[in-house]
């Protein structure tokens, strides 16, 4: 019955538009709007098939029918103050007005719309060539009409229902404390910012560089713990919990992507890891495939993501697949810094659009944004203007030029109000005038007005701007974030649930990450480089032992100095290779990690296992030509045992790389100390010296090159002699042993190095 009520609402509220559409028939094709009437008319003679049928109609078509809309409210005469108030009433389940938000009114009809009780949600039922029908972000997209008048010819962004989350934060404030050569200084970063923003709004974070806005949004995300922040920030009325980590999307300003993945498995492994249990993982692909299709990325998706070497996608494209990276969770809030920066002004657009549509879905937006146009400016519906870490405004963006008029500061020629805004956040008042309370701050005498012409400095014109804040909006505003907005216990109750929510088993993440780090890593192994260098090394080694024989001492001593070499090599080879894994690595993880994408153990087990089956090709190569060219034992069993003995070396070699890596992550650091420690190791190896001094012993038995020096004279010379070079042959089990505690024990120390990275 409340469905059938709040449908005949959802219809009753569409009817006016509805009328408008055919009126204007001519700007949408004959056969979409007969569809739509047929559809509506279907609907209201069928209450049961209503949701369906009215959703398609609105929503499937919904493309046409709300491009046509806003078309209509920007052509028609008189109406132009009224488009907003147009988009809002069509989009009513989703949009909330702000001044009803106090009465909590909006809220809840937000929430009940994102809950799937209303009728805008149609989830991602659209079959892909549909979608890709409706061609939704594609460059071809856009007519150049369309541009001009901010208007984008796509369909919403659609999803299933999610939970809303309101966000409200009061008197934040952030310090950092600077250590220098003798003495820390603290630094305020940010003064007692308050704002709200709930579901179906974008509200924009703005000011000059160093403002600011990215240590704002970092808090609000929930990105930075620390203990000198200060004041409150709530979602839904609660404070942060574990849950929302789930329900969160973050892009980042820099783009913290895998280069040798391409578009679609990029998107596919997100899906897969962050998509919640219930979904099968067809779904979890279609809905990679969906979001492919929604974000225009369909022409790149086999194309690599490239990098820094590896020639890639745009850098439109890139920023857009962060953005998917993100969206593909559905999630409640999406904070995004600088989603623009660094792109044309039409893909900027295209993006801020996007994220339009993405709030009118029921969801929150908080984005940062350098210097927008007055296009994407007018696409916000609220702003906060930041001044070196103080509030210079918070309201809704559509008043802000009113605000600033109303303290006395207007510009004085024809800008673009984004312009004007952060002229006067940096102080900067050329072309803008100003109040006369204003101007007698400017002390007669004083050095600095000589400095600035006789105009007031950029600190009084910021102190003023702070001060009129203060006097005039921040109580109010204040008061306004403090209201209680009524919510679903429910609903409270889950989004402050501390328990996590994983996409995937511990199975599933291993094997997920298994396969998308040999995916990734696929270029490296197989580089000729590498293969060219191994075989090289491994015909000059046969070369100078060629056909080498261990007839008398001399010719023993010769050959055990190649196996020498061999336990060096491959100690010291794996230990440079894996070193980078976990510095290389480290944004990734920090992204992953902070969204709760695996469990570190399933990440850190599939990353130090997806190499070793490329690792160990290599040595097999390179025994196959040296073994025989250098004329070593032959027998199956030698051959066999001198390849298991190199495998073993190379995995407790690479376990020290990754321990040295994952502790100090920083590649100069690690760097400089493998080398030290390799070639400690080496020299303790048993060849170059037997007469150790008893104090300093005990560093042969930390050398894997001593153990598999030890093994590899064991294998080879075992049934003639019980001494080689000073060496004793014994029964092996204690190297095997060594190395075996080496392959466990540093990789242990590795875990332990990240966990405690985390914590930090
Ligand atoms: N952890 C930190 N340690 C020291 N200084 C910091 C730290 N975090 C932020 N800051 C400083 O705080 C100020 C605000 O930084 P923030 O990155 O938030 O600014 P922003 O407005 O996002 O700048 P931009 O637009 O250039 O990205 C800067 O002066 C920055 O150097």
């Amino acid at each position: 019955m409340a469905q059938l009520v709040s449908h005949s609402i959802f219809i009753s509220s569409q009817t006016p538009l509805i009328s408008q559409v055919m009126e204007k028939g001519n700007n949408i094709s004959r056969t979409m709007s007969d569809q739509l009437v047929e559809s509506v008319a279907a609907a209201l003679k069928s209450p049961q098939s209503s949701d369906h049928s009215t959703n398609s109609a609105l929503e499937g078509s919904g493309g046409l029918s709300r491009k046509s809309s806003r078309r209509i409210t920007s052509a028609s005469p008189g109406r132009g103050g009224k488009n907003t108030h147009i988009r809002k009433t069509r989009s009513a389940q989703m949009k909330i007005d702000v001044d009803e938000l106090t009465s909590g009114a909006a809220l809840s009809r937000a929430s009940s719309a994102s809950l799937g009780l209303s009728f805008s949600f149609t989830g991602f039922n659209m079959p892909p060539d549909q979608i890709a029908d409706t061609k939704p972000f594609s460059d071809d997209d856009i007519i150049p009409e369309d541009i001009e008048a901010g208007i984008r010819t796509k369909t919403k962004f659609q999803t299933e229902p999610t939970i809303p989350i309101s966000l409200k934060f009061s008197d934040v404030t952030y310090k950092v404390v600077l250590k220098g050569m003798t003495s820390s200084v603290e630094k305020d970063i940010l003064n007692g910012i308050s704002g709200s923003v709930n579901p179906g709004e974008v509200l924009a974070l703005m000011g000059p560089s160093g403002s600011g806005k990215t240590s704002l949004l970092n808090l609000l995300g929930g990105r930075i713990s620390h203990p000198t922040i200060g004041g409150s920030i709530t979602y839904n009325e609660q404070s942060y919990s574990k849950f929302l980590k789930s329900r969160i999307g973050f892009v980042t300003q820099d783009d913290v992507l895998f280069p040798h993945l391409t578009v679609k498995e990029t998107l596919t492994y997100a899906a897969r890891l962050r998509l919640p249990k219930t979904f099968t993982k067809e779904q979890k692909e279609k809905r990679a495939l969906d979001v492919i299709y929604e974000l225009g990325l369909e022409r790149c998706q086999d194309t690599m993501i490239g990098g820094s070497f590896v020639r890639g996608v745009s850098g439109g494209e890139r920023k857009r697949v962060c953005i998917g990276n993100e969206i593909i969770i559905n999630p409640s809030i999406l904070f995004l810094d600088e989603p623009t920066s660094g792109l044309d002004s039409t893909t900027a657009l295209k993006i801020v659009q996007m994220l339009q549509d993405i709030a009118e879905a029921g969801k929150t937006v908080v984005t940062t944004i350098h210097q927008p146009s007055s296009r994407l400016f007018h696409k916000f519906d609220k702003l906060i203007l930041l001044g070196k870490g103080s509030l210079l405004y918070f309201g809704k963006a559509s008043e802000a030029m009113n605000y600033f008029q109303s303290i006395g500061c207007s510009p004085l020629i024809s800008m673009n109000p984004a312009e004007f805004l952060l002229d006067l956040a940096n102080g900067n008042i050329n072309d803008v005038s100003v109040p006369s309370e204003l101007e007698d701050r400017v002390q007669i005498g004083n050095a600095e007005v000589e400095k600035y012409n006789g105009k007031p400095s950029p600190a009084v014109v910021h102190e003023y701007l702070v001060e009129a804040y203060e006097s005039h909006v921040a109580e109010t505003e204040k008061k306004k974030t403090m209201v209680s907005i009524p919510l679903d216990e429910a609903l409270k109750a889950k989004a402050s649930s501390p328990k996590r929510q994983w996409g995937a088993s511990w199975d599933e993440q291993f094997s997920i990450l298994f396969w998308r780090g040999i995916k990734e890593r696929r270029h490296d192994y197989f580089s000729w480089l590498r293969i060219t260098q191994v075989l090289s090394t491994a015909v000059i080694l046969g070369l100078l032992w060629w056909q080498s024989d261990t007839k008398n001492p001399k010719d023993l001593q010769d050959q055990a100095g190649l196996l020498f070499f061999i336990a060096v090599f491959w100690g010291f080879f794996p230990v440079f290779t894996a070193i980078f894994t976990f510095p290389q690595e480290r944004a990734m993880l920090n992204k992953e990690r902070a969204a709760d994408m695996y469990r570190l153990s399933a990440y850190f087990l599939a990353r130090t296992t997806s190499d070793l089956p490329l690792d160990l090709i290599l040595p097999v190569l390179f025994l196959l030509v040296v073994y025989f060219m250098a004329g070593l034992r032959l027998s199956a069993a030698p051959f066999f045992f001198t390849i298991l003995t190199v495998f073993l070396c190379i995995i407790a070699a690479q376990g020290l790389g990754l321990a040295i890596g994952a502790t100090l992550m920083d590649l100069k650091r690690a760097t400089t100390l493998a080398s030290v420690t390799v070639m400690t190791f080496m020299l303790a190896g048993g060849f170059f010296v037997q007469r150790v001094p008893i104090f300093i012993s005990w560093i042969r038995f930390m050398s894997f090159n001593y153990h598999t020096y030890k093994l590899l004279l064991k294998v080879q010379y075992e049934h003639f002699t019980p001494m080689v070079n000073g060496v004793k042959i014994d029964s092996g089990l204690t190297e095997v042993a060594a190395l075996i505690a080496m392959v466990f024990g540093y990789r242990f120390l590795a875990y332990l190095s990240l966990r405690r990275m985390k914590l930090q």
